[in-house]
């Protein structure tokens, strides 16, 4: 159907054209000042993230945007979108050189799509970066020979098994892995290499544009003093860093990506045998059971042996799964029961256990929905 339309409408609209052509030139204005920081970050070696500055900009523009009757979530949204262009922009640029003086960065599994990520990173920030992946095992002496860094990203599985098949590594070398299970391949690194030896777990995955913001855990190994260059150069690359001892690491990571997979798993199995009629549920489905379903149906877009690894690594899987099984059989009880007060007093209880969290929760779903629907076109 076409759209209504009148002279007055027309009138105005291209009036609105007009301003918003007016934006498109503030806009270039912006990223070319940009473009001028990052220059001046990447000489400096200045993250890419500067919160403190964000914080400060936003409170002031939210403050005069009041002042204006614009509503300031508006200001915030636009100020927040065009700020993940700065980081896109500033990494684009490239980073300071922390360590001037090291070897090669070898990345063992550097042809998987996390490697990617870090052999761009290590190459925008002048290092030499080698990629030993499956093919080039029998050349593994000959690039490991003269290694300032040698980067593990291989699947959680293969890790431990590619550690103990490296060959013996330059003594200053920095042995250091990536794979979101820690105390296993921290111990084999230890095992096999006198060094220094470091344990990290990036917190995103490799489509991230930029590591502004993202989290990267750091659990220690042997000489931290050796690799304080790499702490320091990843906070360049925008990223925070949150160390942790490795079995607190894998105790948390069992709860937010082991137990979260299989229960999406289990979803996705169960609209699955319910012959579930995709498109129709999008029909009926409200923005957050939208984003609901993507969460699930995101999952099954990637490789199942990645999951698997995550779920099957874990060493008590199978004991979490089985109590979350309990957890859904007394759910289940208060259901065959008819106990709708029962049910009532259980949600009370996790309500009061999440305490400000739910709040900040539901105010934080809240935004993420009004985006999502900002990007529907139908
Ligand atoms: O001011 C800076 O440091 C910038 O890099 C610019 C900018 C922005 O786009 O305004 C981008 C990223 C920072 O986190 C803060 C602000």
């Amino acid at each position: 159907m076409a759209e209504p339309s009148s002279k007055a409408l027309d009138g105005l609209r291209v009036k609105i054209d007009a301003v918003d052509q007016e934006l498109l030139q503030l806009l270039r204005r912006r990223l070319d000042l940009v473009a001028e920081v990052g220059a001046i970050k990447h000489k400096d070696g200045v993250p890419i993230y500067a919160p403190k500055r964000e914080a400060s900009m936003l409170a002031k523009r939210r403050a005069e945007a009041e002042a204006m009757g614009i509503p300031p979530q508006l200001i915030e949204d636009l100020l927040r979108r065009m700020m993940r262009e700065s980081y896109i922009s500033e990494n684009d640029v490239g980073f300071k050189r922390i360590h001037p003086t090291l070897g090669p960065v070898v990345i063992v599994g550097g042809a998987g799509k996390l490697g990617q990520v870090f052999a761009n990173l290590f190459g925008l920030s002048g290092y030499e970066v080698r990629i030993l992946d499956k093919a080039d095992w029998a050349r593994a002496p000959q690039l490991l020979a003269d290694a300032g860094a040698v980067v593990i990203s291989v699947p959680i599985e293969a890790t431990c098994e590619v550690i103990e098949r490296l060959p013996p590594l330059p003594v200053d070398c920095l042995l250091v892995d990536l794979t979101s299970i820690k105390q296993g391949p921290l111990a084999a690194m230890l095992r096999v290499h006198p060094g220094p030896v470091l344990g990290l777990h990036p917190m995103f995955g490799p489509d991230v544009s930029s590591l502004a913001k993202q989290v990267v855990v750091v659990c220690h190994g042997r000489a931290e003093a050796k690799y304080q260059w790499l702490l320091e150069q990843i906070q360049i690359w925008g990223a925070r860093l949150h160390e942790a001892p490795a079995s607190e690491h894998d105790q948390a990571m069992q709860l937010v990506q082991a137990m979260r997979h299989f229960t999406a798993f289990v979803y996705g199995l169960h609209l699955k045998r319910e012959h579930a009629d995709i498109e129709q549920l999008l029909q009926f489905s409200s923005p957050i059971y939208r984003l609901e379903l993507a969460m699930v149906g995101r999952l099954f877009a990637q490789d199942p042996s990645l999951y698997a690894d995550i779920i099957f690594a874990q060493p008590d899987a199978l004991a979490r799964a089985r109590h979350y099984l309990q957890r859904y059989q007394e759910a289940l009880a208060l259901l065959e029961a008819g106990d709708k007060a029962g049910f009532c007093d259980s949600f009370a209880e996790v309500a009061e256990w999440f305490g400000d969290f739910a709040e900040q929760f539901r105010s934080e779903s809240a935004n993420m929905l009004m985006v999502a629907n900002d990007s529907r076109s139908v």
